[in-house]
């Protein structure tokens, strides 16, 4: 009778957090319609979801996911004050963790794909590429996590407190002191309590249950972002698939970005940060090319394809360069050859090398995309420009084309050749802990003046994904962690002392530092764009992106692998350093262009 009590108890209280979890996403909603429509996010009346349009990338699905997340976690923090138990202790109880799923699955049912193992491609979304697994490092699922969450409330909140007890510092406040590497640390583009607030709760949020984020796009490396964007013109030159009055004025939605002070600029479906800035777009207009140039050869090779096997077989080629390019090119600067060798991470130079492990979990780790990742942002310079056939330079601030993608349209639609021309003959900024102002005062600045701080953004975002502090990750690597702010024994041994005693200013024990920032403020390893800590959490992930997927450009599969010796071979990786040139356009003295 007891059982049965508590059984029924149990299940009231769960429906009672779930309706008062529903009734809060309600008030939520109220609240951000009565901000925007009061002028909170701006001047009244302002274009509608200038958030939005900053964030482009949002879908509406991830709206929707967002509704649901919330709502689980508003559940998540009810049902723990209701029964007096910690998430902790509630998850280690099988009868709630059970009944919990039952309620939970109206709010998370993962949408499961139908597998078909006996294809030979990669799907667009990345299932099925561990069979038994199916959604290992498939999009739209949640981010996995190396280390288990530490939250404020341990269910959801961001870190607010030192381990000390004192409020922890802003992280505006850090980005001011520590990640300043400009002019001005007066100017406030976005409050940080603001955007403290916000990130909670409107940013990509996915959080099934334990507050995990989600991804958009699938964890393998295998270029997933060109499928839409395969119509140009025989020229070559790229073109919005439709024209601009097809996207509602004032509306941003999915393909609909603002371009100039009323007009839109629509680039097809793809990976969506396209618009942010022309390099991105360049770059991804050149690997589209690449596509096409390739689907010809074919296409004229193998008269009897269908479309779909001169699709299917071009992507295969192209994610291949891009992993090779990402894993011979691109890594061994910023990661180093030595962590490269150390995880193995470095490819055959010809060959397979079979390396497929279906025990291995792809999935990104929120560590890796929230921080470590993020190393690169410091070596984002604050001008982009474009340099034409002959060779002459022209450069903008990046701050004037944030969501301006006009620059790669110029010239008929041939200005990304500019661009990377631009890209390939100028350097980055320097590796350090550093943000240029165009991204840390003026990042996505508008035509009202209001702007984010990158560094502020990274490090609150790590503090919204639960991500533990810089002491954490280091016991997590296996380096010895800091009880005091010295670049001595026992202190952060591979901080510099200068940037040591700013961490120190900023925070109050070496345990509160963010990962972010304590990463970044790191001396960089020999050969290397990273220092330690970061180069520790990226070569895991890569291992895992490399060992986990069984469609891994080097792995010997009958079926799926690549027929060496055939030419393929050749034709893969010659092409690899073909794209790396930019097609005959490059001076060949430029090859290292990172
Ligand atoms: C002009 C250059 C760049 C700009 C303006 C830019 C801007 C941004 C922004 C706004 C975000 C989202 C911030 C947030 O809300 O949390 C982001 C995320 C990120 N950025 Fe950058 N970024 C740039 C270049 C790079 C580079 C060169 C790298 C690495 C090589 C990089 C790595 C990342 C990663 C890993 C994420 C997280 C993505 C995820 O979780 O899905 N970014 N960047």
């Amino acid at each position: 009778e007891s059982h049965v009590m508590h059984h029924r108890d149990l299940r009231h209280a769960l429906d009672h957090a779930f309706q008062t979890a529903e009734g809060s996403l309600a008030k939520q909603i109220a609240i951000n319609q009565e901000m925007h429509t009061t002028g909170v996010d701006g001047e009244q009346r302002r274009r509608r979801g200038h958030f939005i349009n900053m964030f482009g990338w949002i879908k509406k699905l991830n709206v929707e996911q967002s509704k649901k997340a919330f709502i689980l976690l508003a559940a998540s923090k009810q049902i723990s004050q209701l029964l007096g138990k910690t998430i902790k202790v509630l998850q280690a109880d099988p009868k709630f963790v059970k009944m919990w799923a039952e309620f939970a699955s109206r709010y998370c049912k993962p949408r499961l794909p139908a597998c078909d193992v006996a294809t030979r491609y990669r799907t667009i979304d990345g299932s099925c590429n561990n069979i038994k697994q199916i959604t290992w490092g498939m999009a739209e699922r949640p981010q996995a996590r190396y280390m288990p969450p530490v939250y404020h409330d341990g269910v959801g909140t961001p870190r607010q407190f030192s381990i000390t007890g004192s409020p922890l510092p802003s992280a505006r406040h850090v980005s001011n002191v520590l990640h300043n590497g400009g002019v001005s640390d007066l100017l406030e583009p976005v409050d940080s309590a603001m955007v403290t607030k916000r990130m909670t709760y409107s940013v990509a949020g996915l959080m099934p249950v334990y507050g995990r984020r989600g991804r958009h796009v699938s964890t393998y490396i295998s270029l997933r972002e060109t499928r839409g964007l395969l119509k140009m013109t025989d020229s070559g030159a790229f073109i919005p698939t439709k024209d601009q009055t097809s996207c509602e004025r004032d509306v941003p939605s999915d393909y609909c970005m603002k371009s100039g002070k009323d007009d839109f600029i629509h680039f097809a479906k793809g990976d969506l940060r396209i618009h942010v800035v022309p390099s991105l777009a360049s770059t991804q207009i050149m690997m589209l090319r690449e596509h096409n140039r390739i689907a010809t050869i074919l296409g004229n090779l193998n008269t009897h394809w269908s479309d779909e096997t001169v699709f299917q077989e071009t992507r295969k080629i192209i994610a291949a360069l891009n992993q090779h390019i990402a894993f011979t090119e691109y890594l061994p600067i910023v990661i180093g050859v030595k962590t490269m060798s150390k995880y193995g991470l470095r490819s055959k130079p010809r060959g397979f090398n079979h390396v497929y492990n279906p025990k291995i979990d792809p999935t990104i780790r929120n560590s890796w995309g929230a921080a470590s990742f993020r190393f690169a942002h410091s070596a984002v310079p604050g001008d982009i420009g474009g340099v034409n056939m002959k060779g002459i330079p022209r450069t903008t601030t990046l701050e004037s084309t944030f969501n301006k993608p006009t620059m790669v349209l110029e010239n008929g639609g041939r200005g990304s050749d500019d661009v990377n021309r631009w890209l390939t003959t100028n350097r980055g900024g320097k590796q350090d802990r550093f943000l240029d102002p165009a991204i840390r005062d003026f990042l996505f600045l508008d035509d009202t003046g209001q702007s984010f701080d990158l560094a502020a953004l990274n490090i609150q975002r790590g503090r919204d994904h639960g991500i533990p502090g810089y002491n954490a990750w280091r016991k997590w690597c296996g380096l010895p962690v800091a009880f005091h702010f010295l670049s001595k024994p026992g202190g952060v041994v591979d901080i510099h002392p200068d940037a040591a005693k700013v961490l120190a200013d900023v925070y109050m024990h070496p345990d509160d530092i963010d990962l972010y920032s304590g990463g970044l403020a790191e001396m960089l390893l020999p050969g290397s764009r990273m220092g330690p800590t970061f180069a520790c959490i990226n070569a895991r992930q890569f291992q895992d992106v490399k060992f986990g997927d069984r469609f891994w450009y080097e792995n010997n599969y009958p079926r799926t692998g690549f027929t060496f010796g055939k030419g393929t071979e050749t034709t893969t990786r010659e092409q690899a350093s073909h794209l790396v040139r930019a097609r005959k356009q490059l001076p060949e003295n430029r090859l290292h262009i990172w």
